[in-house]
């Protein structure tokens, strides 16, 4: 017996997903528990970025890259607070470094996943209307997108001093206005991203974003406005920023 070929016109499916690497430290935000795992208004920071993401309703599936040893105590966190339930969750064991970490997160995705969002758990304020534009220009036909903002600093190419401290000679100015700071979610479709990640080599010197290795592949990255909210917890400041920014959401939605 034969078996009916698929309908030749039959769509992709679209099914959107979104990878958390959760897995740093958090060695710049200074000594505690895993920086994703930290309270951001009594809430773990992670949660509030697994809740933007899956605020979207585009978003139907949340993968958790979590602390190498950490995958029990965030599946028991994510099973404690409340979750958007049109959206699936799964935690994987993250690796030594952010590239490593989405890897594995990639690794897990099912096979009708075909639109890819790679969100730092260390963004917790990211707004929906940024996390839908995202998907959209990549559903609309990019296959790289990233949210950024122009700088508000001049910004100096130097010479990296040896020894910390020592001051450092200048090499160039950029031209500002053609500068952008890159946020998350950084959205793909999930071929172009499967394959940098393959295919694409550091040699010890590590991706900073994923939207990098992309461009490394030679395939064409476009950016979208980002959002001042969706400012990445890195130094203490940065946290007491997030923790004015909740209060001010609080507020204003009267909770
Ligand atoms: N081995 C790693 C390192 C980083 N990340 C994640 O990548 C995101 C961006 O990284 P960053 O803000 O630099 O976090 P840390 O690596 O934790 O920070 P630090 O460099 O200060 O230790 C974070 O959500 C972090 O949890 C990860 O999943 N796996
Ligand atoms: C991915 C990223 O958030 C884009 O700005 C950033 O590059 C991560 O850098 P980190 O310093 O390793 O967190």
């Amino acid at each position: 017996m034969t078996s009916t070929p698929p309908p030749p016109d039959r769509p992709r499916p679209l099914r959107t997903a979104a990878v958390i690497p959760a897995a740093g430290r958090g060695i710049r935000l200074g000594p505690g528990a895993p920086k994703a795992l930290r309270a951001l208004g009594g809430t773990p920071m992670l949660i509030h970025a697994v809740r933007a993401m899956a605020a979207s309703r585009a978003v139907s599936l949340v993968v958790v890259v979590a602390p190498p040893d950490g995958a029990p105590e965030v599946k028991h966190l994510l099973d404690e607070h409340s979750l958007p339930d049109h959206t699936d969750y799964l935690v994987v064991p993250g690796g030594d470094t952010r590239q490593e970490s989405v890897g594995l997160g990639l690794d897990a995705l099912p096979e009708d996943v075909s639109v890819v969002l790679v969100h730092d758990a260390a963004r917790p304020l990211v707004p929906v209307e940024t996390v839908d534009s995202v998907v959209g220009a990549v559903r609309n036909g990019a296959h790289a997108v990233v949210p950024a903002l122009p700088l508000s600093d001049t910004v100096k190419e130097v010479e990296p001093a040896v020894v910390p401290g020592e001051p450092e000679p200048v090499l160039a100015t950029p031209v500002r206005a053609r500068l952008r700071a890159v946020q998350t979610p950084q959205g793909f479709d999930r071929d172009t991203l499967v394959r940098a990640h393959a295919e694409v080599a550091l040699d010890g010197e590590g991706a900073t974003d994923d939207a990098g290795m992309v461009e490394r592949l030679g395939e064409p990255v476009v950016v979208v406005p980002g959002h001042e909210e969706a400012f990445k917890v890195t130094r203490p400041l940065d946290l007491v920023l997030a923790e004015a920014v909740l209060a001010r959401r609080r507020a204003h939605d009267g909770f």
